[in-house]
């Protein structure tokens, strides 16, 4: 069990009359710890050490001492990465097998970072290209922001926050996190980590509580440069409404097309559908959800498809052969009941799932679904897809973009014209060829358009994000 609060200037703030919050396993409910959540004084603190940290020490720090305390980091979660795979496991109820992923990602984020905080390049500008500009020369260089207000959500609560933290230790910056209040027990093992691994006292301070009570003095707090937030939308809107002229990334939710083509590998494509929409019970933001099938292999794709999904196994995440774990929350197991009840009464139809067994529901395939129904036009976030046949390329583009998000897309077809056509014409941040949408490699560009954000992720464009460009020029005699 463990009992924590927040961290601020290396130290650790429990008790002294805060509230308290207990973390449960949403498989079983058993309590894994407890959070003290900050004060408003904690959290304007956590501001104030970071932005004098940012002045007196990191700011100066050379670009291979960051590059050192990030390898360094990243050397130290891989050593002990079975500790933080099991609590990723109990606090999010990801399967153990899925955290372990989740834990080899995070380290080559950080290895990322490390080598990207020695590549921090600016560029010589011809200046003789514009009239007047002769004997002249421009440059640019990059230079830290300062204080990066890290707000995270409860789904990969070691990488999605380090895709913040790292970048932003590249660049120089100084962090403020405020991480999901579902999840926030690895936050406090990274902490340990970078104090390990020599990052200066105060650069790293962590703020628990919920968004609703720190969200606008976090965000709208004068020394806050940059606020970076991975979350639902309408929690992102509102918080670039609230950070006015502060620079703001939102990397949003979806409801993913992946699309097959009647020449597509078919078992390749069941096969991936399969991870793309069930994996940790669906709750990601490129988890596969409206899956269009050309008419002439549509039987034949579920018939591949459906005995697939029938074999994953539900159940304890710590367990070593459970697919699919709980939900979240029991809020989010009724909620996606509801959606597929009311699917259901509109006409869909369920192929297999569409139950409950305590928190967790089970891996659901829909058909006969329309447009408006919540469970294709919503983004689901849970276990479940929706199977729709389309007849022509221009149909099934059309049925793709109709949707207020677009963040990636899997295209599935063995002609290369095609796959070209579509990458150009879905509307969305990303587009796969023969791969799902649900696939996310940590140094690829990596952000949505429409609902689904403003800005990219991947190591070097969020360190690209998280710096201002300056020009410096020289009249020559
Ligand atoms: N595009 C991506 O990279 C990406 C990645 C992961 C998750 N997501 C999205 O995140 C959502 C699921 O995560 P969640 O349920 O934790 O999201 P959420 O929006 O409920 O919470 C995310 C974070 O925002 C905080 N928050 C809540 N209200 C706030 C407010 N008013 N001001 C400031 N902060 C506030 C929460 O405490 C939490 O730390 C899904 O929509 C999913 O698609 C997107
Ligand atoms: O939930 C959405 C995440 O961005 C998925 S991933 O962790 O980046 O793969």
């Amino acid at each position: 069990m463990y009992r924590f609060g927040s961290f601020i200037n290396g130290e650790m703030l429990v008790g002294g009359g805060r509230t308290s919050f207990e973390v449960h396993n949403p498989y079983n409910q058993e309590l894994i710890g407890t959070i003290d959540f900050a004060t408003l004084e904690d959290a304007n603190q956590a501001v104030e050490v970071a932005h004098r940290v940012f002045h007196d020490t990191m700011k100066q720090l050379p670009a291979h001492e960051r590059s050192r305390i990030l390898r360094k980091a990243a050397d130290l979660i891989e050593s002990d990465s079975e500790r933080f795979a099991a609590l990723l496991s109990q606090e999010a109820g990801k399967p153990i097998r899925d955290a372990r992923g989740e834990v080899g990602r995070a380290v080559q984020v950080l290895r990322f970072a490390s080598e990207e905080a020695k590549n921090i390049v600016g560029e010589l500008i011809p200046l003789d290209a514009a009239v007047g500009g002769e004997n002249r020369i421009g440059m640019s260089k990059k230079y830290p922001l300062g204080v990066v207000l890290a707000i995270t959500p409860f789904n990969f609560p070691l990488n999605l926050v380090l895709h913040k933290l790292a970048p932003a230790f590249a660049a120089g910056n100084t962090v403020v996190l405020k991480p999901a209040e579902k999840t926030p027990l690895s936050s406090i093992l990274l902490a340990e980590i970078f104090d390990k691994a020599g990052l200066p006292k105060g650069a790293l301070n962590i703020v628990m509580g919920t968004g609703v009570a720190l969200g606008e003095p976090l965000v709208t707090h004068p020394l806050v440069k940059k606020v970076t937030f991975t979350g639902s939308g309408p929690v992102g809107f509102k918080i670039k409404e609230m950070a006015g002229n502060k620079k703001v990334t939102l990397e949003l939710g979806s409801n993913s097309p992946n699309i097959i083509f009647a020449d597509a590998n078919l078992d390749l494509a069941a096969t991936s559908m399969v991870k793309g929409g069930f994996s940790f019970a669906g709750q990601a933001c490129i988890s596969v959800q409206r899956i269009y099938v050309q008419t002439d292999v549509y039987q034949s794709f579920l018939d591949k498809f459906i005995p697939l999904v029938e074999t994953l196994k539900v159940g304890n995440p710590l367990d070593e052969t459970t697919d699919v774990g709980p939900m979240i929350t029991q809020d989010a197991a009724n909620r996606i009941e509801a959606w597929v009840d009311e699917a259901v009464k509109q006409g869909a139809r369920v192929l297999t799932g569409g139950k409950r067994e305590g928190q967790s529901y089970l891996p659901t395939v829909l058909v006969d679904v329309e447009p408006a129904m919540k469970v294709v036009c919503q983004e689901v976030f849970a276990p479940l897809v929706c199977v729709i046949p389309f007849e022509t390329e221009e149909e099934v583009i059309a049925a793709a973009n109709n949707s207020d998000y677009g963040l990636q897309a899997g295209v599935f077809t063995k002609d290369i014209d095609r796959a070209f056509r579509l990458a150009d014409q879905l509307e969305t941040g990303g587009v796969w060829i023969n791969e799902i949408s649900t696939v996310r490699y940590d140094h690829i560009p990596y952000g949505g358009v429409k609902q689904s954000g403003i800005g990219k992720e991947g190591v070097k464009f969020a360190i690209d994000d998280m710096m201002e460009t300056k020009f410096i020029g020289i009249r020559l005699s």
